[in-house]
């Protein structure tokens, strides 16, 4: 397996220690378990937001923390979509997308990105004139606009009603099909696990498991 992605750690949280020993290819894996168990520290440990106790993060090649080094969250590469989108209130969709993207006019691959996802006519919109699935669709540009090594997505679906998580489902894997980055996918839904990755981890008190494939096992 060509190992995109290598994370083992040890961070102590306040009723258990969070331990994590998990590496992935350019695929995507869905990251499952009760409420409080982990699941968003793990995240936020790998994209710079929190740092671990000890351990090791390596992306494609690349320390991210350890060995006496963290890399700063801007200079990870790593995009992320929070839980609740977190998109700025006071800016357009457009000025959301573009953010902390160096220069003005808009990259040809966020073009794409915006029609592929049908946002192209709600860039000079705010986030309160938008729906959820739209926020969504402009949440995951965002988080795709900087060219990561690596998207990190939060629960990105739960909001949404079933036919708008079903096309979102669908975009987030032809993006994938298209970019080939590991994608770690955050879900309460083993049944959305199950439709979009293709390994499952389970999260319980810090502690991380890996499911067996197989729709019998996962109910
Ligand atoms: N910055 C923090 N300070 C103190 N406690 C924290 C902090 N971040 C997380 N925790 C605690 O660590 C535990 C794990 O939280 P985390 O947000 O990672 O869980 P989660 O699995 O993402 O939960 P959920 O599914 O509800 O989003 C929880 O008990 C939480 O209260």
């Amino acid at each position: 397996m060509n190992e995109m992605l290598k994370a083992v750690f040890n961070k102590k949280l306040p009723d258990f220690e969070l331990a994590a020993d998990f590496s992935m290819d350019r695929e995507i894996v869905a990251i499952v378990g009760p409420s409080g168990s982990g699941k968003t520290t793990f995240l936020n440990c790998l994209a710079g937001i929190a740092d671990p106790d000890a351990g090791t993060i390596v992306l494609d090649g690349r320390t991210l923390f350890g060995k006496g080094r963290t890399v700063k969250i801007r200079d990870r590469q790593v995009g992320y979509l929070f839980q609740d989108y977190a998109l700025f209130p006071h800016m357009t969709v457009r000025g959301n997308i573009l953010f902390g993207l160096p220069g003005k006019p808009e990259p040809p691959h966020v073009t794409e990105l915006t029609g592929l996802l049908g946002i192209r006519g709600l860039l000079g919109k705010y986030p309160r004139e938008i729906s959820g699935g739209e926020k969504q669709r402009t949440a995951l540009v965002r988080a795709l606009a900087m060219k990561p090594r690596l998207l990190l997505l939060d629960e990105p679906f739960s909001a949404l009603d079933d036919a708008t998580r079903i096309k979102c489902r669908e975009e987030l894997m032809r993006i994938h099909a298209d970019w080939k980055i590991p994608v770690l996918l955050v879900t309460h839904s083993m049944d959305e696990a199950r439709r979009v990755a293709t390994r499952i981890v389970k999260i319980e008190k810090g502690r991380m498991d890996e499911l067996p494939a197989g729709p019998a096992l996962l109910s």
